[in-house]
């Protein structure tokens, strides 16, 4: 049977001033804790939505789907450039940051509740600081949703203290 978790996420080692968004923020309390690490050369995010973002009963409310895959796709982009600049979870060194472009979502089945969903994402670089993410989303064996990420590295503009 599939082991359902990420034991190494990205999202574990971003910066405190970094670690607040309400999808994968771990900082932030009320936010849904999402962890994007390595499966061999594909990414993966796992999550279970709590009962409250129900669609009609039974099913999930697409804009979930859209959360889980933008950070996914933030996640992944991290994990892929930080692997590009030599380095790995796990050494010390501080993770690049990227901000969403673009989102693109395809729902393709309804979703179901109350079963872990599986985000896969394939990276690819279009240049040093622009990233997109193929992602595609499994509830149990059934593909559900897929979309394209369009990921830049954070500007400087998002720091607080700039200028
Ligand atoms: C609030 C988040 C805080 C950050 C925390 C981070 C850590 C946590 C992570 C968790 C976060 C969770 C996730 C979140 O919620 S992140 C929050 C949601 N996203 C944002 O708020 C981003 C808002 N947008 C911007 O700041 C700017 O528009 C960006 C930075 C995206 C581009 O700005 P700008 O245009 O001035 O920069 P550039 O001229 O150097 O262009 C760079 C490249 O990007 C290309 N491009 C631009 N737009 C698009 C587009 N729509 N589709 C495709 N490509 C696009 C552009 O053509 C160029 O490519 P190329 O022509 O060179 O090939």
């Amino acid at each position: 049977m599939e082991k359902f978790i990420v034991e190494k996420a990205i999202q574990d080692i971003y910066p405190d001033d970094f670690a607040w968004c309400y999808g994968c923020g771990r900082l932030n309390k009320d936010g849904h804790h999402l962890r994007t690490g390595w499966e061999e050369e594909k990414t993966v995010t796992i999550f279970t939505p709590d009962s409250k973002y129900m669609g009609i009963p039974g099913f999930l409310y697409g804009g979930i789907l859209a959360s889980l895959m933008d950070c996914h796709g933030t996640g992944s982009a991290s994990l892929a450039l930080h692997r590009k600049n030599g380095h790995e979870i796990g050494d010390g060194a501080e993770p690049p940051r990227f901000v969403t472009a673009s989102l693109n979502v395809e729902f393709l089945k309804p979703t179901p509740q109350h079963v872990p969903l599986k985000a896969v994402g394939t990276v690819e670089e279009i240049h040093p600081k622009k990233w997109k993410v193929d992602a595609e989303i499994y509830a149990e064996d059934t593909l559900c949703a897929k979309g394209t990420v369009v990921l830049v590295v954070m500007p400087s503009t998002f720091l607080k203290n700039d200028g």
